[in-house]
């Protein structure tokens, strides 16, 4: 008999094009050697040019997911994407509680505050934000706005390292054990800087740019790729850099598919397993 991998549960939206979402999660979780669970939250009509529309799915069968995956499987970790409104985000934020997923309890839980597609598309009803600040950000072990999160979240513009490290103390302000501001969309000409920090602890984690525009999914990639290591019991600043190594390879080799933005890919690791 093999023994069991452990395990991350993903609370997110689904992508019909198959590169960002739940499909991202899994299939990252999956190259990392996780095994990967579900609790499904919205079905997005999407492809490689934007969101086409969304449908959410009934709260009650949200947290049931929760509930069935956590009380009978165990969770060694977990992570949320996409939750489109209020009601959903009211209802995980206490069915985790129950569960024993956030930062004061027994399970690591990274919050990917994903308020919009790379497109502009809308994810989230507008109400949804404070809640998202609230109920969501105070139980997260880490969180990890893109430039146009952490804008809407705190007001702050982040244009370089000043700012990213003023954004970065702004949203330490809502709760959350560890804040990760990535930069990806800093200015094209510079290295991606990402900066991570407790408040206490401060970590820039540098790499290069890779000139391509098919970094569709990458948010979601980099965020499950976190959340693998932290199943597999590495601390925040290990699961993080190891996230970040993670995510660079992926959109080294990411590929074009459809006429817009084609997703960054985990297929090397097959290629090295
Ligand atoms: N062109 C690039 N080359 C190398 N690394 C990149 C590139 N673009 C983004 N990254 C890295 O990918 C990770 C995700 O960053 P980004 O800020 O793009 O997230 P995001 O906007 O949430 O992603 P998404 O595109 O899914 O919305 C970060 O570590 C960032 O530094
Ligand atoms: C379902 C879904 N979740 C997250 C994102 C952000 O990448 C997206 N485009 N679609």
């Amino acid at each position: 008999m093999t023994s069991s991998p452990r395990t991350a549960l993903t609370i997110a939206g689904s992508d019909s094009g198959g590169g960002a979402g739940i499909q991202a999660d899994l299939r990252t979780f999956f190259a990392n050697g996780v095994h990967g669970m579900v609790a499904l939250t919205a079905v997005t009509v999407q492809n490689s040019l934007g969101v086409q529309g969304f449908s959410e799915i009934p709260v009650d069968v949200v947290t049931g997911q929760i509930k069935a995956v956590a009380t009978d499987m165990g969770v060694d970790a977990a992570k949320t994407g996409m939750l489109a409104t209020a009601e959903i985000i009211n209802a995980v934020a206490k069915t985790l509680d129950e569960v024993h997923i956030g930062r004061n309890r027994s399970t690591p839980f990274v919050v990917d505050p994903v308020a919009a597609s790379m497109t502009g598309h809308a994810l989230l009803r507008e109400e949804a934000l404070e809640a998202i600040r609230t109920e969501l950000f105070p139980r997260a072990t880490l969180i990890t706005p893109n430039l146009d999160e952490v804008r809407l979240l705190t007001g702050v513009s982040v244009t370089g390292p000043v700012t990213q490290r003023e954004a970065a103390e702004a949203l330490l302000e809502f709760g959350s054990a560890w804040v990760l501001v990535k930069g990806g969309h800093l200015d094209a000409a510079q290295d991606c800087v990402d900066l991570l920090t407790d408040g206490t602890t401060w970590v820039e984690l540098s790499g290069p740019r890779f000139d391509t525009r098919n970094t569709h999914g990458g948010g979601d990639t980099m965020a499950s790729a976190i959340t693998s290591s932290l199943a597999k019991g590495a601390d925040v600043p290990t699961a993080v850099a190891e996230g970040k190594r993670f995510i660079e390879r992926c959109v080294a080799e990411s590929y074009p598919l459809g006429a817009g933005v084609g997703p960054v890919s985990p297929f090397w690791r097959l290629a090295e397993a």
